[in-house]
């Protein structure tokens, strides 16, 4: 089969926007090259949305309002309007998107659409992301596929993480051999381990920035610790840091995920700025070198990418925890910012071919499978 166009739309655990990447596959190999079809980025051109602070809100209200949940379906409180709007945004993304590139809709072969996570609750078959693929893809006249985690929760899976089997194709259309790492660092952390077999594992590590975000807003109301200055300038809690440490997560075997909101940045309530700063960037540090305890080989180089790859402060703690070379998917030609929605395209090809996604290594699924739900104009 030949190259298929697909768009790629990430709504992240960080509630900071929508990312957006064009790629092309044939559902196994990406398509990479400088210049392919007139793009200048190496797998195609991507985009970015941010959310207003008020549109932040609401994300942040329906995610507590989400508690509520218990059937996939259930739209309790704020939910309705947030899905509204995270649908109406992603399409107005698109819509600007195609026309920044000169890009028409049937250009499009589908769009992969991820959606906002309100609540992530495996053990329960509970995952609910966000977001109406039908609707978006009558506004737009291009196939959608959407609730790309549902069937793997269905099947006893943890229905995250998703991105791995693309790490994996990244992995190969760049010559890599293991034993290496690949590291997200979003709101959420997650690692992709490959042996030097090819062998793939995948969890999440712990929290990523989300603890280290709300610290700032509450604090400084800022959105973020630019660079990780604030932590750099304060001095980790210890006995602090070894207490969270012990939470029962960090003993279990993956594969394994992770709700956003199942740390707080308020365990850091009584420290001062800088030093509650430290203590929770050395937190995401620390459970991403925990992934050392699970890991088959022991990687000796590690690819850092999410908006955490920014955080210098935390990828100096990365290097001396994880003891091993740290290079930003940036400095590989790999996209740190828009890797995930790189991704979700081309997740969104393989369940159109109805090839696997999930695997027993990446979600704990019992065998491979695919997901998604397709929507047609
Ligand atoms: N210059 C910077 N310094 C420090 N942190 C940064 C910087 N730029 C971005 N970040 C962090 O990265 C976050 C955004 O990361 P990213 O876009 O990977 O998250 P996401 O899409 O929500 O990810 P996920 O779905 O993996 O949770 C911001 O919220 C912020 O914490
Ligand atoms: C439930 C959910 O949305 N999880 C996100 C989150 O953000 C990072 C980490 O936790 C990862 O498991 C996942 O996202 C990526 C895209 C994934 O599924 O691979």
């Amino acid at each position: 089969m030949g190259w298929t166009r697909a768009i790629g739309l990430m709504s992240g655990t960080s509630l900071d926007g929508v990312d957006i990447a064009l790629i092309e596959t044939d559902g196994e190999a990406i398509r990479v090259g400088k210049g392919h079809n007139n793009f200048l980025e190496p797998l195609g051109p991507t985009g970015y949305r941010g959310y207003s602070d008020d549109e932040k809100a609401l994300l942040r209200a329906a995610t507590r309002d989400a508690e509520a949940v218990v059937l996939p379906g259930d739209r309790p409180g704020r939910l309705p309007e947030a899905e509204a709007f995270v649908t109406q945004a992603h399409a107005e993304a698109v819509e600007r998107f195609l026309a920044e590139n000169g890009l028409k809709p049937s250009d499009i072969d589908v769009i992969g659409f991820h959606g906002q996570t309100v609540i992530h609750r495996p053990d329960q078959r509970l995952s609910v992301q966000v977001g109406d693929g039908q609707a978006l893809a009558a506004r737009l006249g291009i196939p959608v596929v959407s609730d790309l985690r549902r069937a793997d929760i269905e099947a006893g899976g943890q229905g995250a993480p998703l991105v791995p089997v693309f790490h994996k194709a990244l992995a190969e259309a760049s010559g890599f051999a293991g034993p290496f790492g690949i590291l997200n660092i979003g709101g959420v952390a997650n690692a992709t381990l490959i042996d030097s077999k090819g062998g793939v594992i995948a969890f999440d590590t712990g929290p990523g920035n989300a603890l280290i975000d709300e610290w700032m807003q509450e604090r400084e109301g800022k959105n973020l610790d630019d660079g990780g200055r604030t932590a750099a300038r304060g001095r980790a809690d210890e006995p602090l840091l070894a207490w969270l440490l012990m939470h029962p997560f960090f003993f279990r075997k993956p594969p394994k995920s992770l709700d956003r909101n199942w740390f707080s940045h308020k365990l850091a309530g009584q420290l001062s700025t800088e030093d509650g700063a430290a203590t929770l960037t050395a937190f995401t540090a620390r459970a991403v070198a925990r992934a050392l305890d699970h890991a088959p080989e022991i990687p000796t180089r590690w690819i850092v990418a999410g908006g955490g790859a920014r955080n210098g402060e935390l990828v100096r703690l990365l290097t001396y925890h994880l003891r091993a070379e740290i290079t930003t998917a940036d400095a590989i030609g790999w996209s740190s910012a828009y890797l995930e929605a790189q991704a979700f395209a081309y997740l969104a090809v393989r369940s159109m071919l109805g090839l696997p996604i999930t695997f027993p290594a990446t979600t704990g699924v019992r065998e491979p499978i695919t997901g998604g739900v397709l929507a047609r104009p």
